[in-house]
This record gives structure tokens, C-alpha cells and sequence, in this order.
């Protein structure tokens, strides 16, 4: 069945979210290529969201992530702000409580964050090396906190996270009915951002419009999601604008697409409101990555996603100018 075909008959009025097992990702069988991909597009076109299991990141790596980011919170708000995200080229560094506006009907993200993107392990910290040269309105180096190992442990689980999305975007490809290479020149550079998150619990009466990060939707293609273990808190809207939780499912990682890939293929697949809110009354932390195409990259409207009674939904424009957009409008500087 071709994509368009199939996203005519999709169920987004789904109930739970879909696991998918990775373990045979490295095997080149045609067949077991074709039934992952199958398992992705129906994920893809009837979701937005899925869990991958044996994802190959490992839990020491994740353990060591976790034990920098608990040091870099417990910082001193002021020695946090000296990197806020403000002073910073493209939203580098800390964002406070508050700072961020994920709903335009919301009140303000209840969590802090800090965010970097591509720097190799073995650079010094903060250099741009050629995986930047095309980084147009996204161009801008990382900047790092004085914590020690901070740095190092929250690269090594960057580059493992980027090492499972572009082992992702071959099934991707192939679910849109593309060359499984479709999208190896549009993601040289390995345009991710990375996030760290924490979220404090909240108390006292609860205001809808105040939550840990209000209704949105993500801006890249995908998002790789590890959520801190034993706390529900994340929670997805299907087209019945019922909220659907997702909680952390022990060895999985959470896939959700993002609004490039709602670009790229003319809302076949899904790029579905998401927020999190923790009241589980303890601290929460979580790690988004953001994969998206390189910046320089057009965000055109595949041929298997457009027809004569589906055509082209979005202005065209580069990946960067995309998220810069995005980002502008989350912080509102
Ligand atoms: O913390 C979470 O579970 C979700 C984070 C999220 O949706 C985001 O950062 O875009
Ligand atoms: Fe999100």
C-alpha cells in the first residue's frame, strides 16, 4: 500500500502508544528491513509516538548523564544564570523556571533546562568544527558550565543518541516508500540539540495553564526521550483531544516526530501535542534530543506525500530558519 494510501485509513484516535523492538535494526534482510519499517510508518502515520526497545544506550552511560545533570541543578540559581540562554547565540546554555512558553495559552514551562548541540568529545569544549560551516541562523558554538564531568558525560550520551537516530532515519526513509539513503545528505552535519531537563515537583492548587512544559508540538523530526524511571509525567493528545500518558517504560526510550517531519511529508506523519506535568511530589529530569535535517537543508514536501487532493501544506524554508523561528517564539527573545 503506498504512504498516502495508508495515512487515508489512519487510526489517530489511538489509546496507548506502540514499542517497538530494535534488536534487528543491523540486520540487512530485506524482510526484517521492510517489517520494522512497516511497524514505523503505521506508528508514524496513526501516533507520532512510539518506544524503541533495545536501543543500545547503554545504562551507565544514561546513570552518568543522570548523576551530572542532579550536580548541575543543585547550582546556585546565579551561578546557573551566568550561561543563560539569552546571552548566548541560539539559545545555548540555561533556561530558568519559567523562562521558557512551550502553550501560547499557558503561563510558562514549569522546569529549567540547558541546552548544547554537536561538539565532538575530543575538542575543546565550545569549539565549532566543520560539522558547523553551514549552520546559517543556527550558527553558534556550546557554552559549558564549570561542573566536572558535566560536559563529557552529557556528550557521550549525545553521540550515542545521535548513533540511534541515524540508524532511525533509514526506516523512516523507507516507511515513506523512499531509498533507505534518502536522507544520508540531509543529515551530515547532525543537526540535534540536546536538552536537559528538571522539573520541580508542583504543590498547592493546580492551575492548568502552569505544568512542566505546556502543550506542544516538537520542532525537528524526531525526538529521542529518556524520562526519568517510576514517574508518570509525559502525557500525549490523540484527535479525540483525549490526553494519553506515556509513562517510562523500563529499557525503552521515547520516539516522538517533530514539525519537520510534518513538513517534509505533508502531515503523513504525525507530529502530535505532547506536555508533561510532574506531581508525583519528587524531582524529575528528563533528556530530550532533537534530531533534525542539517540547516542548510530545504524543508520540501516529499513526492510520495503529495497528490492532486493533498497538496503542499507548508511554505518552504531551510531547517534553520525553522527552528530558529521556533526557538524565538518558545523564549520570546
Ligand atoms: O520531559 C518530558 O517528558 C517531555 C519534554 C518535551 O516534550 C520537550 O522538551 O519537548
Ligand atoms: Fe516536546
Amino acid at each position: 500500500m503506498s504512504v498516502l494510501k495508508a495515512a487515508q485509513s489512519a487510526n489517530t484516535a489511538f489509546s496507548e502508544i506502540p514499542i517497538i523492538d530494535l534488536k534487528d535494526i543491523g540486520d540487512p534482510h530485506p524482510d526484517v528491513q521492510l517489517a520494522l519499517a512497516k511497524q514505523i510508518r503505521d506508528a508514524c502515520i496513526d501516533v507520532g509516538f512510539f518506544y524503541v526497545k533495545n536501543h543500545d544506550i547503554s545504562e551507565e552511560t544514561i546513570a552518568l548523564a543522570l548523576e551530572s545533570m542532579k550536580t548541575y541543578f543543585a547550582l546556585p540559581l546565579e551561578t546557573k544564570m551566568e550561561l543563560d540562554n539569552s546571552k548566548t547565540s541560539n539559545f545555548k546554555g540555561f533556561n530558568a523556571v519559567f523562562s521558557s512558553n512551550n502553550d501560547p495559552n499557558g503561563a510558562g514551562d514549569m522546569h529549567e533546562g540547558f541546552e548544547f548541540g554537536w561538539e565532538a568529545l575530543n575538542d575543546a569544549p565550545g569549539v565549532l568544527d566543520t560539522h558547523h560551516s553551514n549552520d546559517g541562523a543556527m550558527a553558534g558554538a556550546n557554552v559549558w558550565p564549570e561542573v566536572p564531568g558535566f560536559r563529557d558525560a552529557l556528550l557521550h550520551y549525545y553521540h550515542g543518541a545521535v548513533g540511534l537516530g541515524k540508524n532511525l532515519f533509514p526506516l523512516f526513509a523507507r516507511a515513506l516508500d523512499l531509498a533507505p539513503d534518502f536522507f544520508d545528505d540531509k543529515t551530515r552535519n547532525s543537526a540535534a540539540l540536546m536538552r536537559v531537563l528538571h522539573y520541580p515537583p508542583q504543590t498547592g492548587p493546580i492551575d492548568e495553564r502552569v505544568i512542566g512544559i505546556g502543550a506542544h508540538t516538537d520542532f525537528e523530526c524526531f525526538t529521542i526521550l529518556w524520562q526519568q524511571p517510576g514517574m508518570q509525567a509525559l502525557q500525549v493528545r490523540n484527535t479525540r483531544d483525549e490526553w494519553v500518558d506515556a509513562p517510562p517504560i523500563p529499557g525503552t526510550l521515547v520516539i516522538n516526530l517533530g514539525d519537520q517531519f510534518a513538513r517534509w511529508t505533508n502531515d503523513v506523519f504525525k507530529s502530535t501535542v505532547h506536555r508533561a506535568a510532574n506531581r508525583s511530589g519528587a524531582e524529575r529530569y528528563s533528556i530530550p534530543l532533537f534530531f533534525g535535517v542539517d540547516y542548510d537543508v530545504l524543508l520540501e514536501p516529499i513526492a510520495s506525500c503529495v497528490s492532486a487532493e493533498r497538496p503542499p501544506r507548508y511554505e518552504v524554508m531551510t531547517a534553520g530558519d525553522y527552528v530558529k523561528m521556533r526557538l524565538q517564539a518558545t523564549y520570546g527573545h
